[in-house]
């Protein structure tokens, strides 16, 4: 795992700052006043219970959905960010949770598609070594670039979704829920791959449902609640302050069940 003291956020401002940021759908508020900030060279979990806000907050951010007041700086500088390709373009990119991969394509195909190394002429051998290139600097674990994605396995999956959104050198990255679905150790295969991202200095914004899987991997824990920001945490945060921050309250079945658990393997029993 990578050593936080020395690869922890970069000293300088932020790289993204989000300042009261608010969403409406018609009468619904999806979003209000929301604050974010994210340094190069970090990982911020997002994280709340369903229909907290999360997903409309990566929207705003990947250009899907227009915020309805607030301000959006980027690299120190306030932006509109009025279309997916336009959040692309200035360096936010995003992997969303359905990866948008061609199962039928191979690995080099799926990480050119629509941003092709030529596209008057393909290059093929050039694009090769441009994908085993970056999946080694990733240390990806994919047996071959010339794999169709039907036979990748879901990390895998998840490692060439983020790879292709490299290729176009963001400086942020939202990884929307990459672990969900996973098994152990294709969930620590793509934690390690948020590692490296990390080193290369972007910023990552993650969503995540696994409070194991973001305390793994997080600089920053950002918890989102009914649509507005209700506490940030330190990667050393107990479940139960993190639960209670989730659902707004100390006394749950959630945070009696941790409880439970935790008497139990207090006193040595199993936690099955
Ligand atoms: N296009 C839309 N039109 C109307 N309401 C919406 C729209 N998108 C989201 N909402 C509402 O905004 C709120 C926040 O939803 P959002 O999907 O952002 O939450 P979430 O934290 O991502 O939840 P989940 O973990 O279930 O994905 C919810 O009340 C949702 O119903």
């Amino acid at each position: 795992m990578a050593n936080r003291q020395t690869e922890g956020p970069a000293t300088g401002g932020p790289i993204l700052r989000l300042t009261k940021i608010s969403k409406n759908f018609g009468a619904v508020s999806a979003l209000t006043d929301i604050d974010l900030e994210v340094h190069a060279g970090e990982v911020v979990a997002l994280v709340g219970d369903n229909g907290a806000g999360k997903s409309t907050l990566i929207k705003v951010l990947a250009g899907v959905h227009q915020p309805t007041s607030g301000q959006i700086e980027f690299c120190g500088k306030p932006v509109s960010l009025d279309s997916p390709s336009l959040a692309l373009e200035l360096g936010i990119a995003t992997v969303f949770q359905d990866l948008a991969l061609c199962e039928n394509l191979d690995v080099v195909a799926n990480l050119f598609l629509g941003h092709e190394v030529s596209p008057w002429n393909l290059d093929e051998v050039a694009m090769e070594v441009r994908a085993w290139t970056l999946l080694k600097e990733l240390a990806a674990r994919i047996p071959s670039v010339r794999e169709p994605i039907a036979s990748l396995s879901g990390g895998q999956r998840q490692t060439v979704a983020i790879a292709r959104s490299l290729l176009l050198d963001p400086k942020i990255i939202m990884l929307d829920e990459p672990t969900a679905a996973l098994g152990v150790a294709q969930t620590a295969e793509v934690l390690n791959l948020i590692e490296r991202v990390r080193e290369r200095g972007l910023g990552v914004i993650i969503i995540s449902h696994n409070m194991e899987d973001v305390r793994a991997v997080a600089d920053r824990i950002v918890v989102l609640r009914l649509g507005r920001n209700n506490g940030v945490f330190s990667p050393d945060a107990s479940n139960h302050e993190l639960v209670a921050s989730i659902t707004g309250a100390t006394e749950n079945a959630v945070s009696r069940r941790i409880e439970r658990k935790s008497d139990v393997n207090h006193r040595g029993g199993s936690t099955a």
